[in-house]
């Protein structure tokens, strides 16, 4: 395993130009965070706050407009296209939706064998061998390696995507809503296999959701993205029993409890904000307004545990500390 972070990223932002006379779209904005071996970051927000963007820019699938990506201690921007090439075997996507992502013309063994071949991972003669033992992986039979896509249910595609993913020995994942399309008991075991398979194999998984009761099974640390902006990063359980950011105490009042009357008085008492996710609002720990806040340091609020907060004592009394995790 790895010394050090499988993955660092400094100040990374990703800007859209400018379309059709709307202004550019600052998908991502200086966002910092580093991934440890066998370590699962969950990047949670609503939609539109700029997890996937963040995800394809770690990956190199979308061009970063400033900052820095690290991978198992290489800087990953400007690289040459074999380098990156190289590089990518270490670094993998598994995706939302099991029944695009898969071609419907091959069969799984061919699916499985493609990376193989591209990254010339194993010989040929080891290659049905391989397969075999990625299918394995995933708990599905070896037999079924003549099969097409459309045999499968949407979790066992999911397995195979996930198959797919590991083929390559990678060192890191990026999973992008990658059980949000299945039903909850599905879910449930695909949660348990990238569980799994992360004890196995020592695997870092940056895991996007928007569904923070998921992120919770899974993650060891949570960073929480709003407008482009990581607003809360911090240990899973810290963030979700003491959130420090009004965004993040949102995101959490957000999820349903399980029993309806209590959900429905809940309600009834939140305050009309609270039932919207669509700005930044209310107090922060230090009692000030956090609408609008735009960008903001980081400020440690316990161990490993930071927020932005530009209402911190450090920022109002010693003038601005730029603190970053
Ligand atoms: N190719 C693109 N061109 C222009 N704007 C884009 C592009 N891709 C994303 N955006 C914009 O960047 C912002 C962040 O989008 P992104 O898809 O990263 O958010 P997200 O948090 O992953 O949302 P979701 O959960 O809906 O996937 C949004 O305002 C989106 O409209």
């Amino acid at each position: 395993m790895p010394e050090g972070p499988v993955l660092e990223v400094r100040d990374l932002s990703v800007t859209f130009p400018a379309r059709g006379g709307a202004a550019p779209v600052m998908a991502v904005d200086r966002a910092s965070f580093s991934i440890a071996p066998g370590e699962t970051l969950g990047l949670v927000g609503q939609s539109g706050s700029g997890k996937t963007t963040t995800g394809r820019a770690v990956l190199q699938l979308q061009k970063a407009s400033g900052g820095s990506v690290r991978l198992l201690g290489r800087e990953l921007s400007g690289l040459s296209r074999g380098d990156l090439r190289r590089m990518r075997r270490h670094m993998q996507f598994v995706q939302q939706n099991p029944y695009s992502s898969l071609h419907p013309r091959l069969t799984i063994g061919q699916i499985l064998s493609e990376p193989l071949e591209v990254h010339g991972a194993v010989p040929r003669d080891r290659m049905a061998e391989r397969v075999a033992e990625l299918l394995d992986l995933v708990n599905l039979d070896p037999a079924m390696v003549s099969r097409y896509p459309h045999e499968f249910s949407g979790g066992q595609r999911q397995r195979i995507v996930i198959a797919r993913a590991l083929a390559v020995n990678p060192d890191f994942v990026v999973c992008d809503e990658a059980v949000s399309a299945l039903d909850v008991r599905t879910q449930a075991q695909i949660v348990r296999l990238l569980r799994d398979l992360q004890e196995r194999l020592g695997l870092a998984y940056l895991f996007i959701a928007h569904d923070l009761a998921l992120v919770r099974e899974l993650a060891h640390r949570v960073a929480v993205m709003y407008s482009g902006q990581i607003v809360e990063i911090g240990p899973s359980d810290r963030v979700y029993a003491s959130p420090g950011h009004p965004y993040t105490r949102m995101l959490l009042d957000a999820i349903p409890v399980p029993d309806p009357g209590v959900q429905r008085a809940r309600l009834r008492t939140a305050p009309r904000e609270m039932t919207f996710l669509d700005r930044t609002a209310g107090p922060c720990r230090f009692g000030e307004d956090h609408a609008a806040t735009g960008s903001a340091p980081m400020h440690e609020i316990g161990p490993g545990h930071f927020v932005s907060c530009r209402f911190h004592p450090a920022e109002t009394s010693t003038g601005p500390a730029h603190a970053r995790s």
